[in-house]
């Protein structure tokens, strides 16, 4: 029983490596650009049929009907974003897809998978790099098979912290989210980082290269699946009002240690976001 869901984790990766594979070749030829919810908010034909190819090979694997599906483009096509207690896999065939399309080299897969509401497990390839993130709760985190582990500082003055602005332009939380960085580099800290995938963002804090990564508006298929990378590997995750972490509240906060994010907490200028299990709204 113990093992019930091994299988499902080692298809996982073999799935986000082919994925990863299909985004680089794409990446050699013209990519098509098109946008969703503003000039700025950006997807391809490429994010499309990566995702078709993920879950195809999953349903094909396990099944039409006995696992459910959680996938950006998906949602995006009015498909439910609702998580059950039902064997459901989340998934992100691109995070980082403004960092695809200029070329700029972090780009993730992210696969999740999490049943009765729990997350079991994770895998994030930044195909780009060629590296293989992954974790099953209980087992440890890896990277290309390396057992991974977040960084012990503890002063918030050495560390490097992540974040990120999203794709929603509007003044109002273009200024508070400029007003938290701005605190949080006058603490001072060491750095302000962001890859611009918030799927590598938070294998970045497991690694230990960064102490904490925040974000505002990411949705539950851009951390899903790093949430248990960095659980596993010895990290925590929490609501940016430290609270209890709340997949499908469009907002979180990752550290190393607790002290580091309660110090983030404090800075963080929280606006308010529409839940990604929010009723649709109909026009
Ligand atoms: O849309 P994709 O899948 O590329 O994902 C998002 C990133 O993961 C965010 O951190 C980032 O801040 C952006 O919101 C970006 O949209
Ligand atoms: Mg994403």
């Amino acid at each position: 029983v113990d093992d019930m869901w091994q299988k499902a984790y080692d298809f996982a990766v073999e799935v986000a490596r082919k994925a990863g594979e299909e985004i680089r070749k794409a990446g050699e030829s013209e990519i098509k650009v098109m946008t969703k919810s503003s000039s700025v908010d950006l997807v391809t034909k490429t994010d499309e049929r990566v995702e078709k190819i993920i879950i195809g090979s999953l349903k094909e694997e396990f099944g039409e009907d006995a696992h459910c599906f959680i996938g950006e483009e998906s949602v995006e096509n009015g498909e439910p974003c609702i998580l059950s207690d039902k064997p459901t896999w989340i998934i992100d065939p691109v995070d980082g897809t403004t960092n695809f399309v200029h070329g700029f080299p972090f780009v993730a897969v992210s696969i999740a998978f999490a049943v009765n509401k729990e997350l079991e497990f994770g895998v994030v390839y930044s195909c780009l790099e060629d590296k293989m993130y992954k974790a099953r709760r209980g087992k440890g985190a890896f990277c290309n098979d390396e057992k991974i582990q977040v960084s012990d500082v503890k002063d918030i003055h050495k560390s490097i912290i992540i974040s990120e602005h999203g794709t929603d332009r509007s003044p109002e939380k273009v200024t508070k989210i400029f007003s938290t960085m701005q605190k949080i580099l006058c603490i001072p800290v060491h750095g302000l980082r962001g890859s611009g995938t918030a799927a590598t963002n938070m294998c970045l804090v497991a690694t230990g290269a960064v102490e904490a990564f925040f974000e505002i508006g990411i949705h539950c298929w851009d951390i899903a699946a790093g949430a248990v990378i960095i659980q596993e590997a010895g990290g925590i995750l929490l609501d940016v009002d430290g609270g209890p972490f709340d997949l499908m509240s469009r907002r979180m906060i990752v550290a190393n240690d607790k002290i580091i994010a309660r110090r983030i907490i404090q800075e963080i200028e929280i606006f308010p976001s529409l839940r990604d299990d929010a009723p649709i709204q109909k026009h």
